[in-house]
């Protein structure tokens, strides 16, 4: 057998391809190569060399060309790879695609690691002295007259900057460089001094600092858990090492970024979907040459090279975010642990409501865990009270007390959040002459009305269907919305309250990039104002003018049959209610309800998370659920149900029949219909992983040599967080 190169090639396929190397040359692993691929070229990462073939020499290809001299990504991060790979039973050439921007994945030069600077031309300045253009095209001459300015700083100063620069460019009125970051001020902004709670947690992660050791910084909404991050992140930088922060959104990014730049006074690399690719691949190569010190990123950020690694933090850490749901399905929180492992370095995650498996995992002493019980710069934490809306006349769904207690607080000048975590006007039409509501023909879902695009539009497929004017089935006119969305809530908060400005913030009107900021930055901050929004906007915002939290509508979350669903309730209530008097205002939360005695509300409400969470992880051992008992699910979806019926039964038969797994199913999926395709699952459990592995990872090889497995889409999902 001769001896080849054995290659991750970004297929969904669950094996890794063999190649002759190179006639000349050395090439190590973690380096890229383009290969000859079906009738085309691909490229790859070497994962491993010098090995024998696994196929006959005959067919065989060789390599065409090494893409790197020395490997692009090192030896720790192949070895978490690899590890991941096989744990998420995933295909191995899709996870390594992961690790790398798109950029980075095509057969091109590395791009230069300097950030591309815009100035302006000797033409430029005339024409801004002339006064010959307008609009954004003479905002960014302006911007640009004071000198020259980067990507990112044009990012935060003139957010529809691009176009204009493709114009002026293209006049020859402004010219784009390279600068290198050398140039960033020092720090701007004094940090204050830290709370006992505080100082200890610094200090006990700091002494783990060249070790691996993972810890759970518990703290309460507005405790201050920023604060310890900022501190040890200061303390990496002095000893010269290099700092992943993850954080669960976009969202939360520009905010972060700009705390980040103004108290460490380096240069902050930021990693997000909502970012161009060559930005990507820039900020991701910086670390990788060890140029920049700090990233801060979402999900796939947690694959940053950390040649200098010495830690990483995951903000937010119970947000489910972080589980990537297509592909290779794997999760940055424990990507975040391996590389911790790989790289000698603590790790750690911080949250105010924790997830179970985090509490789990302190409860089995793998996790040190740190708390932060006070706020530092408010009183109290507010408390949550429950409004019983039971016999009430309601108001587009708010309840007298709710009105009257928003009246109070807009009153007195402060702002006021009202949290429902349904876009759209109202989520279902309803005909009040025979009870016909509008479905989506392709999930038989009810289609959310969207009144501003007149609209009925599906939140699972996005179907969308012009608003009909009567019933298609008994001919009335009278279709009534019938319950409320963040549109509807809008429109009756400004009817009632005229004198006060309304913002919605949800998807919808966050559409363009920056709008999120913008539409925060519109608030004045001493000025009276409510804000109307989805779960954007639960968390990590510091509105110190916000007194009063108004939750309506959170009675989904108690009756879901989603095992996970009281934890994520439960979670999202704190959360929000965290946003209510972080500054010195005192402030207050009101949750209203139906189910003002159910029993999760209770405890939640008058002993907190921790005690919430206590009773929800003796619920999961009892019954043998995450995080005490393990599960894989496998998903499968075709246009007709008689195909993933076939594909889920001849897998279950393919399952060894061992006594330490339990089967459910097959069964159709809690949604059994979406986008058009029938959908079911198989679900395997066990009490421990590794039995759960053993037996599915030479199953999940069987799976695509099923007869009926070409007929279905079907997917593995190791530790699902969504049984849907
Ligand atoms: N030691 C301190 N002294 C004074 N103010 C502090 C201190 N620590 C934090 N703060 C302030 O308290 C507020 C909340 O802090 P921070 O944003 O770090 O909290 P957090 O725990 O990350 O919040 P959340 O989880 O709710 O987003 C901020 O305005 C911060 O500047
Ligand atoms: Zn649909």
């Amino acid at each position: 057998m001769p001896s080849v190169l054995r290659v991750a090639l970004p297929v969904p396929l669950p094996t890794l391809f063999d190649y002759l190397p190179p006639t000349t040359g050395e090439v190590k692993a973690g380096s890229r190569v383009l290969v000859p691929f079906g009738r085309g070229k691909a490229v790859g990462v070497v994962v491993e060399t010098d090995v024998p073939a696994n196929v006959g020499n005959a067919r065989l290809k060789r390599v065409l060309r090494v893409l790197d001299d020395a490997p692009l990504l090192d030896e720790a991060l192949m070895h978490t790879l690899a590890w991941a790979a096989d744990y998420w039973l995933g295909a191995p050439g899709e996870a390594y695609a992961n690790a790398l921007p798109l950029l980075l994945r095509e057969d091109k030069p590395l791009p230069e690691t300097r950030e591309p600077v815009w100035w302006l031309t000797i033409a430029g300045q005339s024409a801004l002295d002339a006064g010959s253009r307008r609009g954004g095209s003479r905002a960014l001459l302006e911007a640009l007259s004071e000198g020259p300015m980067s990507a990112a700083e044009l990012d935060t100063s003139l957010p529809d900057w691009r176009a204009a620069a493709r114009r002026l460019t293209e006049a020859g009125l402004i010219e784009r460089g390279e600068q290198s970051l050398s140039s960033t001020p020092g720090p701007t902004v004094v940090p204050p001094v830290l709370q006992a709670e505080q100082e200890a947690a610094v200090d006990a992660v700091a002494q783990a600092f060249g070790r691996f050791q993972p810890f759970l910084l518990d703290g309460i909404t507005g405790s201050g858990k920023t604060e310890v991050y900022l501190s040890l992140i200061e303390r990496a930088l002095a000893q010269d090492k290099q700092v992943l922060l993850l954080v669960p959104e976009i969202g939360l990014a520009p905010q972060t970024v700009r705390r980040l730049r103004e108290r460490l006074g380096v240069p902050v690399e930021v990693l997000h979907s909502n970012l161009a690719e060559g930005e990507r691949a820039r900020a991701w190569l910086r670390m990788r040459n060890g140029e920049a010190k700090v990233m801060l990123g979402t999900r796939s950020a947690v694959f940053t090279p950390l040649p200098h690694a010495g830690l990483i933090i995951v903000d937010e850490e119970h947000d489910s975010a972080y589980k990537q749901q297509e592909g290779f399905r794997y999760h940055a929180r424990d990507i975040a642990m391996l590389r911790g492992r790989a790289l000698h370095v603590p790790v750690l995650l911080g949250s105010a409501t924790p997830s179970l498996e985090s509490l789990a995992n302190v409860e089995a002493g793998r996790y040190q865990p740190l708390h932060l019980r006070s706020r530092p710069s408010a009183a109290h934490p507010p408390q949550v009270q429950i409004v019983d809306m039971r016999a009430q006349r309601l108001e587009h769904g708010l309840s007298p007390a709710m009105l009257h207690t928003i009246g109070e607080t807009v009153a007195r000048g402060e702002q006021v959040l009202v949290f429902r975590n349904r876009r759209g006007y109202a989520p279902v039409l309803l005909c009040h002459g025979c009870g016909w509501h509008a479905d989506c023909p392709r999930c038989e879902h009810p289609l959310t009305l969207h009144a501003a695009w007149r609209k009925l539009v599906c939140h699972h497929c996005d179907h969308q269907s012009a608003v009909p004017t009567s019933c298609p089935v008994c001919g009335s006119n009278e279709l009534k919305p019938q319950g409320q969305g963040t549109e509807r809530l809008e429109e009756a908060l400004t009817a009632h309250f005229p004198n006060t400005p309304v913002l919605r913030i949800d998807r919808e009107t966050t559409r363009r990039r920056d709008a999120f900021e913008q539409l925060l930055g519109n608030l004045q901050a001493d000025a009276p104002a409510i804000l109307v929004g989805t779960q954007m906007l639960a968390k990590g915002h510091d509105l110190p003018n916000l007194t009063l939290v108004a939750l309506v509508g959170v009675d989904e979350g108690l009756l879901s049959v989603d095992f996970r669903a009281s934890e994520r309730l439960a979670q999202l209530v704190v959360q929000v209610a965290g946003r209510a008097g972080r500054a010195r205002k005192p402030g207050r939360v009101l949750l209203q309800t139906h189910h003002p005695d159910h029993p999760l509300l209770h405890s939640l409400l008058a002993r907190g998370y921790g005690a919430a969470a206590k009773e929800l992880l003796a619920e999961r051992r009892q019954t043998g659920l995450p995080p005490y008992g393990h599960q894989i699910l496998l998903r499968a979806e075709a246009h007709q149900r008689a195909a993933v019926d076939a594909f889920l039964s001849e897998a279950l038969h393919a399952l060894p029949d061992l006594a330490t797994l339990q089967v459910a199913g097959p069964m159709p999926a809690p949604m059994p219909l979406r986008a058009g395709r029938q959908r079911g699952q198989l679900l395997i459990e066990s009490t421990t992983r590794r039995q759960l592995h053993a037996a599915v990872r030479p199953w999940s090889l069987q799976l695509p040599q099923l007869p009926s497995a070409r007929k279905v889409r079907w997917s593995l999902d190791v530790d699902p967080i969504d049984l849907y």
